[in-house]
């Protein structure tokens, strides 16, 4: 049938569809006028109603995305049901079980299909369609490119193509056969992804939560639902997506703001939030919490009011109650039956004469048992250096606790609280108030960054376990930088098994940027296999070479053009030139958003490279990468997290160095066996398993990247820093594990026989320890 006809065919299916949707819409609307009877029956009609009318999508949405073809009968997808009032279904909704077929047949297993369709529609009109005819695929294989044997096709390309902007998309028409695997695995478990920059973790996690809200509608709910991002802006970011798939009320938080008190985001030194960070600061903290319940010193007997005949409780009979209560449950409840003894009991010692008023008694309470919040509380403990030494115990060195002393504010609600604190705040929270509000199925988001007090601040949300878990080795930096996801997991487990997997296409990044990219990889996370690339850029990237005192004069200028061609823009720099950046911005009257302030604007957006985690522009302009290795505590890291927030063009602005890491020449042999660079796949030879990792060529194989401006220079004599790297690496693992399994009065003993075991130096061991 000739094309033209075709979609004059699949119009009349579509107009058809829509006839349909809008009758029950018409019908849902004025559901509530027909229901009669009292008024609350026909509120619950109209909630009900305005339920299902959220659950059908707009009038303008197209009413499918997709077809397939299966034994002869033709399958229509869309976002929602579509069924006639004869109950003949029209249009599936891709959660359905019966939708499975258009995201799982691959060439490897057709499962029968012999067409899939995707549409191209502007509101409800269809535009066009690209087939994929599976004989046809099968029939060409050898003729066929990588992306296309990945299952990658024209319909994937197009939408990758689409311009950004500061709102996430669904992926409903192009989710991948691997993502799809993903996104239906069971509730009950904890599903840990790994996977490089851009292979769609994020739209895979908040994708299965809406699979999973059509498949286990009566053991979840959206309000049964949380996902957890790094901060505002990417919450903000992605918050979108399960609306439009018809999926509101679901819960967002961000790691910030999950506990009783949003953090200010006061900067703190790395190896301070490292310890804050620390399990064993929960420990620390419930001892010194219970620690504030006690006997006034310096009196025999606690007094209930003043004046002659005052009921008294000698010290023994207090501290006999508060052996009922401390620890036992949590520090509010144990107050309150605390304070009903001390009400009883004074009443009845008072006899005859009046009870002691309430006043009295809490006056009573609060010299024995404080009342306390969780700031409150911690204000205290870092104000104080013996109620830290005293909670520490032994658990603590001196130096640890010189770090965690702090001066308190004058007042409690100056008091400036970091990202490290939040958590422990809101461990404090659980031990003073009890649970904060749980969920049944969690998603995390950028995971690999996160301290075990932070995990522990989401396992305690969850019901059981069950939650999706997504995160990038690669990418994870900062005081918790992980290079392994097993104590993580560790960490988040709970009553449910735990499944890892891994994505493995990468979508976002254009093969020419993520060749210039993954030149850090070797030296970022040499034990993270880089992802395939789906497809080609439209340009290399852009290196500028400046001096440095035009830094920020150049990327502005960069930022200009790509957003007066249209495209929505990212500028990421470090510190040291954002102030300039900015300054810059205001002399030329150029608006901007402030990532760092929870924008997204539609056009120039500025961004520190934490910041940029998780999010992605048309074009990226990178400023000062030396900077960007240089102020982050796993600088390669963030590097490669600011060069691969890009869906197309890069720009590199630098004073010398584009791509700061040591040049192959100059590496170390071992070095050099660690290197693990991508470059875009060939297509696989016949009969190649194309689920395995990619073989990834040496260092010196790399393709050159072309340069506008200047070749980038390595700098010099990075090997040593590598093997430093390595060292240090390797120092902080052992070290880690010794701490997670050997008791601090073991270590002496530890390193003594360790120093034997390896013939070296007690100064040298020590420093794994520093
Ligand atoms: N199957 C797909 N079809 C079309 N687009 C996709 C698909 N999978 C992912 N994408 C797109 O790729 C981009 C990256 O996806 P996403 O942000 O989920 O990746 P990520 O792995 O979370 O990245 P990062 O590690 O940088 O946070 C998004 O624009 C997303 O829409």
């Amino acid at each position: 049938m000739p094309k033209a006809a075709e979609l004059a065919q699949e119009q009349k299916y579509f107009d058809r569809a829509w006839e349909e949707r809008e009758r029950k819409r018409a019908n849902l609307k004025i559901a509530h006028q027909a229901a009669g009877g009292p008024n609350k029956g026909i509120a619950a009609v109209k909630r009900a109603a305005d339920r299902e009318l959220e659950k059908i999508g707009g009038p303008d949405d197209p009413v499918a995305f997709g077809r397939f073809d299966q034994n002869g009968n033709c399958t229509y997808i869309g976002n929602h049901l579509i069924s006639t009032d004869e109950r003949d279904v029209l249009v599936i909704n891709w959660q359905a079980k019966a939708a499975e077929p258009f995201y799982r047949a691959t060439i490897q297993d057709t499962l029968g299909l012999r067409l899939k369709r995707t549409f191209t529609t502007e509101r409800n009109k269809v535009l066009d369609f690209e087939d994929v005819v599976f004989a046809k695929l099968i029939e060409n294989l050898e003729e066929l490119t990588g992306p296309e044997q990945w299952g990658v096709d024209d319909a994937v390309l197009r939408d990758l193509d689409a311009a950004r902007s500061g709102e996430m998309r669904d992926i409903v028409q192009t989710i991948h056969a691997a993502q799809y695997e993903l996104i239906q695995k069971p509730l009950d478990r904890l599903l840990l992804i790994q996977g490089g920059p851009g292979t769609g973790k994020t739209a895979v996690a908040l994708h299965r939560i809406s699979w999973l809200l059509f498949n286990h509608q009566e053991a979840l709910s959206p309000q049964d639902c949380l996902v957890v991002g790094p901060n505002p802006t990417f919450t903000r970011y992605i918050k979108s997506v399960l609306p439009g798939l018809g999926d509101a009320d679901v819960n967002y938080r961000d790691l910030r703001a999950l506990g009783p008190q949003s953090s200010h985001g006061t900067p703190e030194e790395v190896e301070l939030a490292r310890i804050k960070g620390e399990r064993r600061m929960a420990t620390l903290l419930r001892t010194g919490l219970w620690q504030r319940v006690r006997f006034p010193e310096r009196v025999e007997v606690l007094e209930i009011g003043t004046g002659r005949g005052a009921p008294t409780f000698t010290r023994q009979e207090v501290e006999a109650e508060l052996r009922r209560h401390v620890r036992r449950g949590t520090y509010t409840a144990g107050r309150l039956a605390f304070r009903t003894y001390l009400t009883i009991q004074s009443g009845q010692r008072a006899g005859r004469r009046a009870a002691p008023t309430a006043q009295a008694i809490d006056n009573a309470v609060e010299r024995v048992w404080p009342s306390l919040t969780a700031q409150a509380f911690l204000r205290d403990l870092f104000g104080s250096r013996e109620r830290l030494l005293a909670a520490g115990g032994d658990d603590f060195t001196a130096r640890d606790i010189n770090l965690l002393q702090r001066t308190p504010a004058e007042k409690l609600s100056e008091e400036k609280w970091s990202d490290a604190d939040v958590a422990l705040l809101d461990e404090l929270d659980e031990l003073i108030n009890g649970r904060a509000s749980t969920y049944t199925h969690i998603v995390v988001d950028e995971a690999q960054d996160l301290s075990p007090m932070q995990l522990r601040s989401i396992r305690r949300r969850s019901r059981t376990g069950s939650m999706t878990v997504v995160g990038d080795i690669a990418q994870s930096t900062g005081a918790w930088a992980r290079d392994s996801w097993e104590e993580v997991a560790a960490d988040l487990t709970g009553e449910v098994e735990v499944e890892s997997a891994d994505l493995t296409l990468g979508y976002r990044v254009p093969r020419q940027v993520f060749e210039f990219a993954a030149q850090l990889l070797p030296f970022a996370a040499p034990e993270v296999t880089a992802p395939r690339i789906v497809r080609d850029g439209p340009a290399e990237p852009e290196l500028t070479e400046v001096e440095t005192a035009e830094l920020a004069t150049a990327a502005v200028a960069a930022a200009r053009q790509h957003a007066g061609s249209g495209r929505f823009v990212g500028v990421i720099a470090p510190d040291r030139i954002r102030p300039l950046v900015i300054d810059e911005f205001k002399e030329r009257d150029i608006s901007w958003a402030d990532v760092s302030a929870g924008e997204l604007g539609q056009s120039i957006n500025l961004a520190r490279p934490l910041e940029a985690k998780g999010l992605e522009f048309d074009a990226v302009v990178v400023v000062d990468p030396t900077g960007i290795v240089e102020e982050a505590e796993r600088g390669y890291r963030m590097l490669y997290v600011a060069l691969t927030r890009t869906t197309k063009y890069l720009t590199v602005v630098h004073d010398g160095v584009a791509m700061p890491v040591p040049s192959p020449d100059g590496l170390p042999d071992e070095a050099k066996a660690l290197a693990t660079v991508l470059t875009v796949e060939e297509p696989p030879a016949e009969g190649e398993d194309i689920t395995a990792a990619p073989s990834l060529p040496e260092l010196d194989e790399l393709p050159n990247v072309r340069h506008s401006t200047a070749a980038p220079k390595p700098a010099p004599s990075h090997g040593a820093d590598l093997a430093n790297m390595i060292v240090r690496a390797a120092s902080a693992s052992v070290a880690e594990q010794i701490r997670a399994s050997v008791a601090p009065a073991q270590w002496a003993a530890l390193l003594d026989q360790l120093r034997r075991d390896l013939d070296v130096s007690p100064d040298d061991l020590f420093e794994l320890f520093d």
